[in-house]
Parts: structure tokens; sequence; C-alpha cells
């Protein structure tokens, strides 16, 4: 995907590491304020993986990274559009509070890191990006793929899982999250709490919305004065099938706190562990990239 300016500029690194503070550590010095660009690369990548899973509306966009404690990781090959790069993909992840079953079906308060979304631009899809990308976040994250929570993973990321990470056996949830086996002995990176005996005056109710299902609220929400009178539900409760339905947890963890220091835009690449990985996916992959960048428009 490329953009009328110079994403080079912009994005130094191959991968850069993005928080809530979008622009954080950039100055424009004489330059037009970089925010502007950042927020239509990451709101049109985010509209562009909206559009490749079926959803209502994009689930990633630079205003609900500054409001949340997401991480994004933004892949670019410097190299094509004469020299001012192409953005090739990015994934979000981020902690959230989730209550889920373990195998002997009893109800665990966790807090694992999520996939929250993940896209590689069409053309470049099965060239090995989306491995580079997600490897660069395991390393800066220090965290193992059977420790992750996956909000309603698509057909292609649990291929995906399964091929790179030999992620198969998942553990049935009544959410849309999918935890794979290993998930509940790894006590290092999930903290695992028994949610208390049902009380007696209702049923425990431990799924809120979040974001995906959030997008589908804010799509059905009305404005003053269009509002629907109080009546029954909208529509019938989503199949987990449904591409619209999204994932239902305790909402974001506001409290917690990253396992670094944050470093956004512009972690040096040459200094994570996975530089050698990205050096040798690079070589392999330039000469697909001329066939293959996608157009902005
Ligand atoms: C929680 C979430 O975010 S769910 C949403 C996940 N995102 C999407 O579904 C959007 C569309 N898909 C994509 O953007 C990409 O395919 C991703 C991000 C899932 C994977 O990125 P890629 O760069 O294609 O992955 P990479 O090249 O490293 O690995 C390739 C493997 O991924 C899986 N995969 C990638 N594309 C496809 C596809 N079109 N069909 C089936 N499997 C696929 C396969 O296992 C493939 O291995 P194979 O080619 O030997 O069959």
């Amino acid at each position: 995907m490329d953009f009328p300016f110079d994403l080079n500029a912009l994005f130094p690194e191959r991968i850069s590491v993005l928080d809530n503070n979008l622009s954080a550590g950039r100055k424009a010095h004489g330059r037009p304020d970089p925010l502007l660009q950042i927020t239509t690369v990451i709101d049109e990548l985010g509209k562009a993986s909206s559009k490749a899973q079926h959803l209502p509306a994009p689930i990633t966009s630079a205003a609900k990274l500054q409001t949340n404690r997401h991480h994004l990781y933004l892949l670019k090959d410097g190299e094509q559009n004469g020299g001012r790069g192409v953005l090739v993909g990015f994934l979000k992840v981020g902690y959230k509070k989730l209550f889920l079953l373990n195998q002997r079906g009893a109800h665990l308060e966790t807090e694992p890191l999520c996939v929250l979304d993940f896209y590689v631009t069409e053309t470049m899809q099965r060239h090995g990006y989306g491995l580079e990308l997600f490897e660069f976040m395991l390393k800066h994250k220090r965290v193992e793929p059977e420790q992750m929570a996956y909000d309603r993973p698509s057909p292609k990321f649990l291929s995906f899982l399964e091929k790179h990470f030999d992620l198969k056996n998942s553990v049935p949830q009544v959410n849309n999250f999918v935890v794979f086996d290993g998930f509940f002995q790894s006590r290092s990176a999930v903290q695992l709490r028994k949610v208390p005996p049902k009380k007696p005056e209702g049923e425990i109710k431990p799924y809120s919305l979040m974001e995906r299902e959030v997008v589908r609220e804010e799509q059905r929400a009305l404005p003053w004065p269009f509002v629907r009178p109080a009546g029954p539900p909208h529509s019938p409760p989503l199949l987990p099938s449904s591409p619209q339905s999204r994932s239902l947890s305790v909402g974001s963890s506001p409290s917690r706190a990253p396992h670094r220091p944050v470093v956004a835009l512009g972690l040096q690449q040459g200094q994570t562990p996975s530089s050698q990985l990205n050096d040798s996916c690079r070589t392999k992959r330039t000469s697909s990239l001329n066939r293959s960048r996608l157009s902005f428009h």
C-alpha cells in the first residue's frame, strides 16, 4: 500500500511500534505535522483490514489506538515506490481481561496478550511478511504464541497459526476468543484466577462488549433524534461464525503496565533479536515486492 508521502521519513525502521502516543519521539522540523500522515496510514490500513475480514467497520484506526493501551506493529518495505516505501501490513495486540473456560470447563479470569487485528496487503500475502511481523511482536512482548488469545481469528489466520506455530487444538470457548492447548499450562504469562461460584441472584455475566462487538454497536447506534424507542433487541444473538460477530470480554486492561517501557515509533530493528530473521526475509522477498505493490487509491 503506497501513500502520497515519504514513508521512510515517517517510519525510519522496517518495523515500527506505535502506541497511544502516535507521534512520540517525532518532531516536525520544518516539515508538515507527521501526525496527520501517521493517522492516514493507520486509518487506511485499518479500513483495508476490515474489508479483508468482511467486518462492518474498521476495528483499527488512529483514534482507537490513541484511546487504548494497544501496540501496533507496522511493517514497511522502504525500497518500493521510488524509494518512498510501501506499507506491507500491521499487527495489533493488547491485554484483555477475559473469562475463559479451561479444558475441564471451569471459568477462569485471565488477562492474556491478545491478537486483535492482523493484516498483510492482499498481493503480499503468503510471502512470509505475516510471520515476520508476528515473530517481531513475540520477541518485543516476550511471549509465546500458545500464551496468547486470538480475537475471532479468520480461517487464514488459523491456517497461519497452525503452519508456523503448530497451534491447532483449541480449547472451546463461549466467546469469540480462541486459545490453544498450552494456554492454561503457562502460568507465567497468564494470570489465572477461578471465577467465584455463581451468585444466587443470577447468572454470572463474564462478558461485556469489546472492540469487535463495539464496532457493530457503534454502527447500530442512531444519533438523536433517530434513537429507537425501547423495545426488543434489534437482532437475534450473533453466531460465533458470523463475520460480523465480535468478541466479548470484560474489556481492556487500563491498569496493566507494558512489560517493557513502550517503544513508540522508531524501534530499531537492529536492537531486537529478530533482526537476523528480518534480514533473511528481506533478501528473499525483494523480488516478489516488485510484482506486488498495492496502490493507495
Ligand atoms: C485476530 C485477527 O486479527 S483475525 C484477522 C486475520 N487477518 C485476515 O484474515 C486478513 C487477511 N489475511 C491476511 O492479512 C494474511 O493472510 C495474514 C495476516 C493472516 C497472514 O499473513 P501472510 O503474510 O499471508 O502470512 P505468511 O506468508 O507469513 O504465512 C503464510 C501462511 O498463512 C496462511 N495463509 C496466508 N494467506 C492465506 C490464504 N489466502 N489462504 C489460506 N491460508 C493463508 C497459510 O497457512 C500460509 O501458509 P501456506 O502458504 O503454506 O498455505
